[in-house]
């Protein structure tokens, strides 16, 4: 895929730019160029990278080779979204087989893009005690991603980890040929908690740098997230209060990056 490494180097060439440039992307917060700080709730990380929305062509008036390659790429990681949503509709044997995928294809959808640049980290003191304990920094802090479907593509550096439900964290081998996908807390309240949101996080590399680049496809705004009614089977009850995209969204960003978002939505959570 000749358009991947024209992205990756463009992303590259943008990441090695003095901050003044970078920071010219256009985008108003919390959107375009940001560096060690993670949302609004204080988390930060090793980390610098470009938050984009989907629905708009991203501004980047200054970096047109970049703007034109995220682009492309932004039109085809979203049709391989809808694909694997549609695998998964089958595999659930539910019909019609868009009803994930339609959310996704909708001119509201309130999807996002991102591109994550690790630069290499000497192993000094973990940023605010988020560390593992093995003296690695953290770069992207444990979470689960909210929308529902998340489709990463990195670099050949390692750094993703996944968490087992033990609470041991195991490393996804990079590979710049295949695609990471991350079921997303929505997806998990859609198919009522048979897909799991997995928790994630990124530890840095102390010689080599890492690029990942990840799109999160999430539904409209105003969209129900509730268990899909050809998932229920006779008095099968949801497992999670009423809610749409925007409350739940809205709940998420003002969160910390590794609390459990979800929780607040479970109708039997223990008190
Ligand atoms: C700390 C935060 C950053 C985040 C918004 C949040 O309050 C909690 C969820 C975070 C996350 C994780 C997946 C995506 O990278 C992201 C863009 C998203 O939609 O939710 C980030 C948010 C962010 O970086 O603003
Ligand atoms: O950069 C990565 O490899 C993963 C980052 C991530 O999980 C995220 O941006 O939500
Ligand atoms: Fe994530």
């Amino acid at each position: 895929m000749e358009s991947i490494s024209v992205l990756e180097s463009e992303a590259t060439k943008f990441f090695s730019l003095p901050l003044c440039e970078k920071q010219k992307t256009g985008q108003t917060q919390p959107y375009g160029y940001g560096h060690k700080r993670i949302g609004t709730q204080g988390d930060v990380g090793w980390v610098e990278y470009l938050l984009l929305t989907t629905n708009q062509d991203p501004s980047l008036h200054s970096f047109q080779t970049l703007r034109v390659a995220l682009n492309n790429y932004m039109k085809s990681v979203k049709k391989m979204a809808c694909e694997i949503l549609e695998m998964m509709a089958d595999g659930l044997k539910i019909q019609p087989r868009n009803v994930l995928s339609k959310l996704l294809m909708d001119e509201e959808s309130d999807s996002v893009f991102r591109v994550n640049h690790y630069p290499p980290c000497p192993n000094v003191q973990p940023l605010s005690g988020n560390g593992n304990g093995n003296g690695d920094v953290i770069g992207f802090g444990e979470h689960t991603d909210p929308q529902i479907i998340s489709v990463l593509r990195s670099n050949n550096t390692s750094g993703l980890q996944i968490s087992l439900r033990e609470g041991s964290w195991i490393s996804v081998p990079p590979d710049q040929t295949s695609f990471f996908i991350n079921v997303g807390d929505s997806l998990q309240v859609m198919t009522n908690g048979r897909f799991k949101s997995v928790k994630h996080r990124v530890v840095t590399n102390s010689v080599k740098s890492r690029l990942s680049m990840i799109y999160f496809g999430g539904p409209p705004l105003s969209e129900k997230i509730a268990p899909l009614p050809s998932l229920m089977r006779g008095d099968q009850q949801s497992l999670y209060k009423e809610f749409t995209w925007f409350e739940y969204k809205k709940s998420a960003y003002n969160s910390r990056l590794a609390d459990n978002r979800l929780i607040h939505f479970e109708k039997f959570a223990a008190s």
